[in-house]
């Protein structure tokens, strides 16, 4: 979880590769009226929310053997509406600065749905999970591959090349 750019869709994937679990990209599930909203440079509200969380709570309870879902879960609302479809789940937090995400959504602008100028409204709306348990905070800013062996790590499965590491 955490704001546009933050680097979910990328560290789901190799989070997803690293323990064969199933990979549900959350933006896939966004009703087509939420992309059209941001792509037209308007911030989500929690009506805009409802459905699309609906939708990925679905995913979480349709895969009880574990699932890897990419999300942005900004508030403890929206969170706690995923924990209740699926109990024990846990959420690594990719946590990086407005100008990070600014930078990043910049450079993808013609390849992506969200706008630059939708990014401070995803700060302003994120509500910090870090003192929630079950949460791991990383530093969003380090290189990809150090950010998905700290999370494989924290749940417990071997980073695929941990042997050569501690060989
Ligand atoms: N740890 C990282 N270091 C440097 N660049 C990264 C890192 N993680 C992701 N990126 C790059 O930042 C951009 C945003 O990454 P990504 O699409 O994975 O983020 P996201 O949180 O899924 O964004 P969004 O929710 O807006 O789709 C991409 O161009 C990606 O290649
Ligand atoms: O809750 C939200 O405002 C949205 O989920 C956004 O975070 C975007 O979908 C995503 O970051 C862009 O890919």
């Amino acid at each position: 979880m955490g704001v546009a750019g933050s680097g979910k869709s990328t560290i789901a994937r190799a989070v997803a590769a690293g323990t064969g679990r199933v990979l549900v990209e959350g933006d896939d599930f966004h009703p087509p009226e939420n992309i059209r909203k941001m792509g037209a440079g308007l911030a989500l509200t929690d009506d805009d929310r409802r459905e699309w969380l609906a939708r990925i709570a679905q995913q979480l309870a349709a895969h009880d053997a574990g699932v890897v879902v990419s999300c942005s879960a900004l508030k403890l609302a929206y969170r706690d509406r995923l924990r209740a479809a699926a109990p024990g789940l846990r959420f690594a937090f990719l946590a990086i600065t407005p100008q990070q995400a600014r930078e990043r959504v910049l450079a993808r602008a013609g390849s992506h749905f969200f706008p630059p100028s939708v990014v401070d409204s995803q700060f302003a709306t994120l509500e910090d999970p870090s003192t929630e348990p079950g949460v791991l905070r990383v530093d969003g800013g380090l290189p990809a591959a150090e950010v998905t062996a700290r999370i494989l790590d924290w749940m417990g499965a071997a980073a695929p090349n941990n042997e050569t590491k501690q060989a």
